[in-house]
């Protein structure tokens, strides 16, 4: 609450006339022409476009400083595309003029209880401020609230959101004309009107936002205040000889504005000049290292220049942080290193360096790999990194002046906090920072307990599902900007959610749209997302295939007795608690994977004490016997398991086909994988492995050895959950899921690992199904609605949040032995299965459902495919006689169907 901001405090005199002074002119500037700038500037009073980004700037081109006239030359790349593609105009507002108030005596408005409601096109809103009604001639105002008005009966809501008062007034006239100055008594409370609050702006929730975080934003002088205490001091504090003297001498750009295909950063506005120039330096243009830029993808320019002016406080006032959400494979390593590289060299006033120490936090299996890409794109000699490993601790980099950035896993983080607290940072960037939308996590409140306030989240995935995860995003990077938790529940969240349930009004759909606007509005000032599209151009044809295959004799005879056990009856009587129906489900999954993975579980349970009194012993019961008496799990075939006998004509296809292309193949289960390795073994094939055993340190060399083209290796063996997400398989062109997860999101991170930037062979991905059973029906929920609903698209969901309705189970829990491909009977299609070519999928528009609803809506290729666009697929029966892809001709006799899709097709595949 912005108490100061009451009069009364302020001005301590009772007969002085209230008045409501805007954060923004509370403090008024020396600086006549900034004063008058601040008060133009009104983040708020901006009108959004499509792209919902605003633009702060007046001009980007104001210089105070002998600048070259030319530098307004077209030359410069000040980023104008991206500019023009996203910035907004400013809209000036019509503010009111407080000054004419009149102070009238309070006047009580009686709770009238008979009369009829005026009808709803008369809601009236105004600012006002309140306090306890008394008779005291000292009043001292308590804060400021929102009085909205409809027909006759008022609600005051304090700047959360939170309702203080409400009621119904007796003389309607009282409410009809209540005018700026006017005081009244209502509830209890004395209020006095500050101003007309506009329709839209309450329905947006601007009005509330003056309590809230946007007074950051809103008052230039808090944000001077917060932001003095920026980098800019640190890092560049020099005494007021070297001043004079560096001022003259960095006062060139490092790198020329004005060469061919320069990227030339925005130059920061008056504003931001008499907030952060405080010794005049000169205004020098931040040009990106023509080095860099040489290798940048358009879409990564566009990504640095909004990085750039989101940590310098040029987006939103006083506020550095970014969140950088591009879909997987785009570069956010590369973005982001071409930014410490920028503000560790460059600074816009006398070019002096904006960084000093930069922080990159990144799960472990990264660190390395941010080692790497440090040393692809700018050498080993530019720029001093530290890696924090068992045998680097961190006490080498807190000792030594000599690195600049500091490369740390989030574990190691929380184990060496006292350490890096003890390091002041410039720059934090949190990789894969999905995972702080979780406040109450150890690594989110270390994380914020970091005093750095430039920071920038990189993560693959939609930060919009839920809305309270949002928040803590948003909150981190920008602490305090939507304000407390319990204003943005009451102001956005509540609307919003409200207005999606099936009963909401239209009045609440209305609001909660329009707030969900205004909250994307303001978010997607340091939110940026673009999707894979962008980078489809410069990577080769992808074929994906979903390779449905037939179960073998044993598997179909092990089903049959698993589905009949008293386990799965009872299941299905909705006798048992959920983890019985996740037993029952994954003893299936098992006899998909191989008959002999469910062996090792029987004869385990078996052994262990307490299988008297378990489940699985109702599941288990009799299925040894189903085996073949002297069965040895260590000696499976492959003919045991429909799949592993499709996946061992596959490697040998590949191999005859493609002898210098490699191959991915995933499993999310250890003992699968074992299963794996034992047939690379068999069939002497060179293989490399990746699970959650293997030692962090060790992850990254075993990437780049598969990578190398020396390496042997024709198979990288990958656990998904273990290791799939951030790393770079570009080694391997060929790409086999083995099994299916509930969850798309950690199917679709694992395939994305190879058909990344830098991948030289067309990539084919074949995900291997078994015909009919319960893997069908894990397909086709991750394909149909519910699986697409926005929280599943989270590699943190497992299958334990899944609940199932009696029907739902029935389907999982039967075996179609006679179709040849379950989901395809289940797609409507009029084909007869026979060689259906269906339209390219990219003539399908792509959308996904998120709390923040169409505002957000856009192409993105992280979302499951739907039944619809599967329908689209080219798919044709095993047995197809003109099969024209050679890797699906030798595989075809233990196939019972086909789906394929090609993407960015050319001739040669
Ligand atoms: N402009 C470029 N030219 C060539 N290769 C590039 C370019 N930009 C990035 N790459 C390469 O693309 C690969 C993917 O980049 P990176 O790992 O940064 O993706 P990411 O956006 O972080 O994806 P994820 O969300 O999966 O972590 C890396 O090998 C990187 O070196
Ligand atoms: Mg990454």
């Amino acid at each position: 609450m912005r108490r100061s901001a009451a009069p009364s405090q302020l001005q301590g005199n009772p007969f002085k006339k209230p008045k409501f002074i805007s954060p923004a002119r509370s403090h008024p500037s020396p600086n006549e022409e900034v004063a008058k700038l601040n008060s133009d500037i009104k983040l708020f009073e901006v009108a959004a476009n499509k792209n919902n980004f605003l633009q702060p700037q007046n001009d980007p081109r104001t210089c105070n400083f002998n600048l070259p006239t030319k530098e307004c030359a077209k030359g410069i790349n000040h980023g104008d595309s991206y500019r023009e593609k996203y910035c907004l105009e400013a809209s000036t507002k019509t503010t009111l003029d407080l000054h004419h108030t009149v102070h009238s005596a309070p006047k009580e408005i009686t709770v009238s209880k008979g009369q009829e409601e005026k009808p709803d096109s008369l809601v009236k809103y105004f600012s006002v401020v309140w306090c306890k009604a008394s008779k005291k001639k000292h009043k001292k105002w308590e804060g400021d609230a929102v009085l909205i008005v409809k027909g006759k009966s008022f609600t005051l809501k304090d700047l959360e959101g939170k309702d203080i008062g409400r009621g119904t007034v007796y003389k309607l006239k009282e409410l009809e004309k209540i005018e700026e100055g006017q005081t009244m008594m209502i509830g209890g409370k004395e209020i006095e009107v500050m101003g007309i609050i506009s329709p839209d702006d309450f329905n947006s929730g601007r009005c509330f936002q003056f309590g809230g975080g946007c007074s950051a934003v809103l008052s230039s002088s808090q944000a001077a205040k917060k932001c003095l205490s920026n980098p800019f001091k640190s890092v560049c504090k020099l005494s007021s000889k070297e001043n004079k003297q560096n001022s003259f001498q960095n006062c060139k750009p490092r790198h020329d504005p004005y060469a061919p295909n320069s990227l030339v950063m925005l130059r920061p506005d008056k504003n931001h000049q008499w907030l952060f120039n405080k010794n005049c330096f000169p205004v020098v243009d931040v040009v990106i290292d023509p080095h860099l830029v040489y290798y940048l993808r358009p879409h990564q320019k566009e990504g640095i220049i909004f990085l750039y002016e989101c940590v310098m406080g040029m987006r939103v006032n006083g506020r550095c942080g970014a969140i950088l959400a591009d879909e997987m494979g785009l570069g956010k390593t590369l973005q982001c290193i071409s930014l410490i590289w920028t503000l560790q060299c460059q600074g816009p006033y006398g070019g002096r360096p904006v960084v000093k120490k930069t922080l990159i936090v990144t799960p472990g299996s990264l660190v390395n790999n941010w080692r790497k890409e440090f040393q692809k794109w700018l050498g080993i000699e530019r720029i001093k990194i530290f890696t924090v490993d068992q045998d680097h601790k961190i006490e080498e980099f807190t000792k030594s002046p000599f690195y600049s950035v500091l490369i740390i896993s989030y574990e190691m983080l929380l184990r060496s906090l006292d350490q890096i607290k003890s390091v002041k940072f410039d720059l934090l960037i949190c990789d894969e920072g999905h995972r702080l939308k979780n406040s109450t996590i150890k690594t989110t409140t270390a994380l914020i307990s970091l005093s750095c306030e430039k920071r920038i989240i990189l993560t693959g995935t939609p930060v919009q599902n839920d809305l309270q995860e949002f928040f803590t995003l948003i909150d981190f990077v920008n602490p305090g900007i939507l304000g407390s938790l319990s204003a943005y529940r009451k102001i956005y969240e509540e609307p919003i959610i409200i207005s999606r349930q099936p009963s909401a009004s239209e009045e609440e759909r209305e609001l909660g749209e329009q707030r969900a606007a205004e909250l994307t509005c303001l978010t997607g000032l340091f939110i940026l997302r673009r999707t894979q599209e962008v980078i489809n151009q410069y990577l080769p044809p992808k074929i994906e295939n979903v390779v449905f295959c037939r179960p073998g004799a044993l598997q179909i005879a092990l089903y049959r007795k698993l589905l009949n056990s008293q386990a799965v009856r009872f299941c299905l009587q909705g006798l048992l608690e959920n983890t019985s129906h996740l037993i029952c489900i994954g003893a299936l999954k098992k006899l998909c994977n191989h008959p002999c993975l469910l062996f090792g579980s029987v004869k385990e349970k078996e052994s262990n004490s307490t299988w008297d009194e378990s489940e699985e012993r109702s599941l288990y019961e009799g299925l040894i016997n189903v085996f073949p008496a002297d069965y040895n799990p260590t000696m499976f075939t492959e003919e045991e398991s429909g799949k592993l006998q499709v996946l061992s004509k596959l490697l040998a296809v590949i191999r005859e086909l493609r002898p210098a292309e490699k191959v991915v193949l995933v499993s999310n289960y250890t003992r699968t994988l074992d299963i794996l390795q034992e047939v690379c073994k068999r069939h002497g094939y060179a293989y490399t492995r990746l699970d959650g055993q293997t030692p962090i340190s060790q992850r990254q060399k075993i990437v780049d050895g598969f990578n190398s083209k020396y390496s042997p290796d024709f198979i990288f063996l990958l656990s998904s959950k273990a290791g799939g997400v951030g790393l770079n398989l570009i080694g391997g062109s060929h790409l086999i899921l083995y099994d299916i997860d509930w969850n798309p999101a950690t199917d679709i991170q694992a395939m994305s690992r190879v058909w990344r930037d830098g991948q030289k062979h067309p990539v084919h991905i074949y995900r291997l199904l078994t015909t009919g059973t319960i893997e069908e029906k894990i397909y086709q929920r991750q394909i149909s609605k519910q699986g697409l609903s926005g929280a599943v698209v989270d590699l943190s969901k497992t299958s334990d949040h899944i609940q199932f309705s009696v029907e739902e189970l029935k389907n999982l829990f039967t075996l179609h032995e006679s179709s040849h491909c379950v989901t395809h009977d289940l797609l409507d299609c009029e084909c007869t299965g026979e060689n259906h070519t269906g339209d390219s999928l990219e003539k399908l528009p792509v959308s996904r459902n998120c709390q923040l609803g169409p505002h957000q809506q856009k192409c993105d290729s992280l979302k499951p495919l739907s039944m619809s666009q599967l329908k689209q697929w080219k798919h044709f029966p095993g047995d197809h006689l003109n099969l024209t892809d050679p890797f699906l001709e030798r595989i075809r006799e233990n196939v019972s169907f086909f789906f394929q899709n090609i993407t960015n097709q050319t001739t040669a595949i």
